[in-house]
């Protein structure tokens, strides 16, 4: 397992506008069991290529360096990885390492995920309406009620506070917001409800399916007992009679990027500076450990926030 024998630099890493890098946000395969209607698929290529769990195991040591503390694996679905435990295990000792899912392979794997290191995890569900998520999620091969086990079995296993990711969808969801807070509530404050706004990747979906977020959050304002701020991307966390629901509005807000504290990783093992640019990857996937550590400060070289 890897190891870096020079970690003892007091270093961190600063972007030119001032943004320290404190986490990486790491695709493991670009593989997915669905097939949502929006996916932005974390703005990667349709690589087939996948790190090996050394390659992953190399990256976060040499960045855990520089004082990077938190790690968010995501995909495609990182599930579908069979050796998703093993890359838990191979990790440094972090102050938090977090996974999205879709949730639909949860249900037998939450209990291993924990005691294999993952500390909480993030689970998108749209609907709970079982005909309407097969239609969001594009067909078969996952269901409404497979993911609500993977909820329980997360909730059951300390995977906690799990957040249920739901992408606000007009004429889907958007009316049904309460619903969704009544659900949360029944697992007693364990599961925190996120609404996220649609980005633009899919052009037809987002034109058809994009909501009045601002309408959401004026109600979501109103009703609030007390509002929250969160250092990462200033995003906004309402509580309504003790249900804690997260607001993620990235689209023009300037705010979201100036507190940008990600660097992205691609499946196939490349430093990806921003969700939403393409043509600025740094690859790392041949690096040895100490060019790792001159191409980790290139990719923060390139950072620029996208709305600014
Ligand atoms: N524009 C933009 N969107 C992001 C970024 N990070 C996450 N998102 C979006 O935020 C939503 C929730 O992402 P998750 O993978 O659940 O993780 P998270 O909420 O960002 O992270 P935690 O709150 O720490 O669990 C998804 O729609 C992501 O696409 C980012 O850096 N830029
Ligand atoms: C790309 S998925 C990968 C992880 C996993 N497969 C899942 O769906 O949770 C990561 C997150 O991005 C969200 N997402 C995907 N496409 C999006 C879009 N166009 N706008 C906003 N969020 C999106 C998903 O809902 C999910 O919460
Ligand atoms: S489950 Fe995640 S990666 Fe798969 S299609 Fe849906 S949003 Fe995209
Ligand atoms: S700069 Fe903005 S759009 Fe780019 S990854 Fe950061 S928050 Fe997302």
């Amino acid at each position: 397992m890897f190891s870096h024998s020079q970690c003892n630099n007091q270093e961190v890493l600063v972007d030119s506008y001032g943004r320290r890098v404190t986490s990486l946000r790491i695709s493991i395969t670009n593989r997915c069991n669905l097939n949502c209607i929006y996916c932005h698929h974390e703005g990667n290529s349709s690589s087939k290529k996948e790190m090996s769990v050394d390659d992953i195991s190399k990256i976060v040591h040499t960045a855990s360096c520089y004082g990077v503390n938190k790690i968010k694996f995501s995909g495609g679905e990182p599930l579908v990885r069979d050796d998703f435990e093993q890359i838990l295990q191979s990790l440094p000792p972090l102050k938090e390492i977090s996974a999205t899912t879709n949730g639909v392979l949860l249900k037998d794997r939450a209990h291993e995920l924990k005691a294999a290191g993952l500390d909480r995890i993030n689970i998108s569900l749209d609907t709970l309406d079982p005909e309407c998520y097969q239609f969001i999620t594009g067909g078969k091969q996952g269901t409404l009620e497979q993911v609500i086990e993977g909820i329980k079995a997360s909730v059951d296993a300390g995977l906690t506070p799990v957040k249920l990711n739901v992408i606000l969808l007009k004429g889907i969801n958007d009316t049904k917001i309460d619903e969704m807070i009544e659900f949360i509530r029944s697992f007693d404050g364990n599961v925190i409800l996120q609404l996220i706004e649609l980005m633009d990747f899919e052009f037809e979906v987002y034109h058809q399916y994009r909501v009045d977020i601002q309408a959401i959050e004026n109600e979501l304002e109103s009703r609030a007992d007390e509002i929250r701020v969160r250092s990462m991307h200033r995003r906004k966390k309402y509580i309504i009679d003790s249900a804690e629901i997260e607001l993620v509005r990235p689209i023009d807000n300037t705010q979201f990027c100036a507190n940008c504290n990600r660097l992205r990783v691609t499946a196939d093992g490349k430093l990806k500076p921003c969700l939403l640019v393409d043509n600025n990857l740094v690859d790392v996937s041949e690096a040895s450990s100490e060019k790792m550590d001159e191409l980790l400060k290139l990719a923060v070289s390139r950072r620029v926030p996208y709305y600014r």
